[in-house]
């Protein structure tokens, strides 16, 4: 799914209203209406006392459509405006004559804080104070309006995003933002639902679509994308009847160090898990038995020193290299691994103590060829990229970093951020259970193994990063999410594959209903 800008949205409701020949008024009394039809499916016309509370500007606009259908079927609605600036937008003042001609409960003006209602804990607050057009922090006393509504514990349904929030960049002051259990948000999500620092603004969204034109979505390239279900469909490559290990390429992982070795077993685990036609490790030689014995699908070449890597020489020609994996950061591990990226050509994975070692010797960030995939956490992308000012600004580097070296940057995090030049992409899966150690040592046996395939490095990590989450998501509902471990994610992966091509329920319902299958 398309992220779009600021920028982009202005320009899709402009070019919406020129093609559809509808005035800006007809599509905010569209975008109201939306949102009335969202509550009103769910409330049934319940005597709920519901507070909308309007900005001045558009997203006030939307506030005020919304609060005239509430009345008009007799909801018990009250409405405010949040009277912070004299720059009424054309579309509220219109919205704003429109509500005193249907009801003669007209809207309250706030001016100050001796202005704010009581909200009680089982109320609901409507958020349609401000929207993507917030451009400077809201003054002291709507801030503490803000408050007021956290403080009220009432659940509170922000429109197109929580009021005090910008749509690229992130606030300074949280108490400055209100804190939303539910947002509807038009026409796409925004960027902000999904960072760190953000995303907690929103317990939950939704896209409503408010008939914005198709071919202005379709054609407009966004530099951001939500990866789902739908854009792992389209890249899928299907099993032939005929082929063998040897069309599934061969893919080897090279790390280990004593004390370590847990991290390559689960590493190949993963890689096999995935599909991968054939998978050698390269490890210490303390690490042969238990590989062996563990993995025995896996072939295992050793190092000649027991505990680390040392040289790092094989005999195999494989597909895909992921490598780094509880490596360690020995001074001859560190010259074996430069000496490796120096002559190696085949595509490669770089995780955890091989960015480690880039990071600690930055030098050799000029042998990180094209298209090699490096997979940070956020403290191994701190090590990399040096420390952020805030999600933006790491993003800012992170691109600037995939640009100098054309590398791909896969930002681990809730929701992991795939980075490739000037793109971004977000994943859709995952969930805290996987926050516990091994995981992201799982991700880079999939990534690899995917590379091993056949998928483009790119792919591979979208894909792989979708297939990880999704499983650890369907693994959760047998685990919960402390006891959910690396293992599990690994053997639900095959769940997840065959996730892909499950039916929707409703739809599998009404096939078992009409006979079909
Ligand atoms: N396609 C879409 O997404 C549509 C969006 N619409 C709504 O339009 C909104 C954008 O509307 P606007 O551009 O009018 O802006 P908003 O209503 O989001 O924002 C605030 C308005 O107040 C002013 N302002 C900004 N920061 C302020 C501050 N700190 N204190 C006081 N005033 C401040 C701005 O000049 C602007 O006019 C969207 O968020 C959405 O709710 C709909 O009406 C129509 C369709
Ligand atoms: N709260 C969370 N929600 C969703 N995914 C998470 C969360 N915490 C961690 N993850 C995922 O788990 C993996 C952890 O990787 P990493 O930190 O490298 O672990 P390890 O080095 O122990 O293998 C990453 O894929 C990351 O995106
Ligand atoms: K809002």
């Amino acid at each position: 799914m398309k992220i779009f800008s600021k920028e982009q949205i202005y320009k899709g409701d402009q070019l919406t209203a020129e093609k559809q020949n509808i005035s800006s008024t007809e599509l905010m009394e569209r975008a109201g209406t939306q949102i009335f039809n969202w509550i009103h499916q769910r409330m049934q016309g319940a005597q709920v006392p519901i507070h909308v509370f309007c900005g001045i500007g558009n997203n006030g606009g939307d506030g005020l459509v919304l609060a005239r259908q509430l009345v008009n079927y007799g909801y018990n609605v009250h409405i405010y405006v949040v009277n912070c600036s004299e720059k009424r937008t054309k579309d509220f003042l219109i919205n704003y004559d429109r509500i005193k001609e249907t009801t003669k409960k007209w809207p309250i003006m706030l001016n100050c804080e001796a202005d704010f209602p009581e909200i009680g804990p089982d109320d609901i607050i409507v958020d349609a104070v401000f929207g993507i057009g917030l451009n400077r922090p809201p003054n002291e006393w709507v801030k503490r309006l803000f408050q007021h509504f956290r403080a009220s514990k009432a659940f509170t349904l922000a429109i197109d995003l929580p009021s005090g929030l910008y749509a690229d960049k992130v606030p300074k002051d949280e108490n400055g933002v209100v804190w939303a259990d539910y947002t509807l948000s038009f026409q796409s999500p925004k960027l902000v639902f999904f960072l760190p620092d953000t995303s907690k603004y929103t317990r939950q969204w939704e896209v409503l679509d408010i008939g914005i034109d198709l071919e202005f979505l379709q054609q407009t390239e966004t530099e951001v994308e939500l990866i789902g279900k739908n854009e792992m469909l389209t890249i899928y490559k299907p099993r032939e009847k005929f082929s063998h290990k040897g069309t599934y390429g061969h893919a080897l992982l090279i790390g280990g160090s004593h004390g370590k070795m847990g991290a390559m077993i689960l590493s190949a685990r993963g890689t096999m898990a995935s599909g991968a036609g054939l998978v050698t490790t390269f490890i210490p030689k303390c690490g042969y038995i238990p590989m062996q014995s563990v993995v025995p699908e896996a072939m295992v070449l050793t190092d000649a020193d027991d505990e680390k890597l040392t040289s790092i020489t094989f005999d195999i020609e494989p597909t895909a290299v992921g490598m780094g994996m509880g490596m360690g950061l020995d001074q001859k591990t560190q010259h074996a691994f430069q000496k490796f990226l120096k002559s190696n050509e085949v595509p490669l994975v770089i995780d955890a103590d091989g960015i480690n070692l880039l990071a600690k010797h930055k030098d050799d960030f000029k042998l990180i060829k094209p298209q090699t995939v490096l997979t940070p956490h956020p403290k191994e992308l701190e090590r990399l990229l040096g420390s952020w000012k805030d999600d933006f600004d790491k993003l800012k580097k992170a691109k600037a970093f995939s640009k100098k070296y054309k590398c791909i940057l896969v930002v681990k995090d809730a929701h992991t951020i795939t980075v490739f030049e000037d793109k971004l992409y977000i994943n859709s899966t995952g969930n805290p259970g996987l926050a516990t150690g091994g995981t992201g040592d799982v991700l880079t046996g999939i990534i690899t193994g995917l590379i091993a395939q056949g998928y483009e490095p790119l792919t591979a990590s979208l894909f792989a990063v979708y297939l990880h989450g999704k499983s650890a998501d369907i693994a959760v509902e047998d685990y919960g999410y402390q006891s959910l471990t690396a293992s599990h994610v690994i053997d639900y992966l095959g769940q997840a594959y065959l996730d892909l091509f499950a039916k929707p329920q409703v739809q599998q319902k009404q096939e078992e209903k009409s006979g079909n299958s």
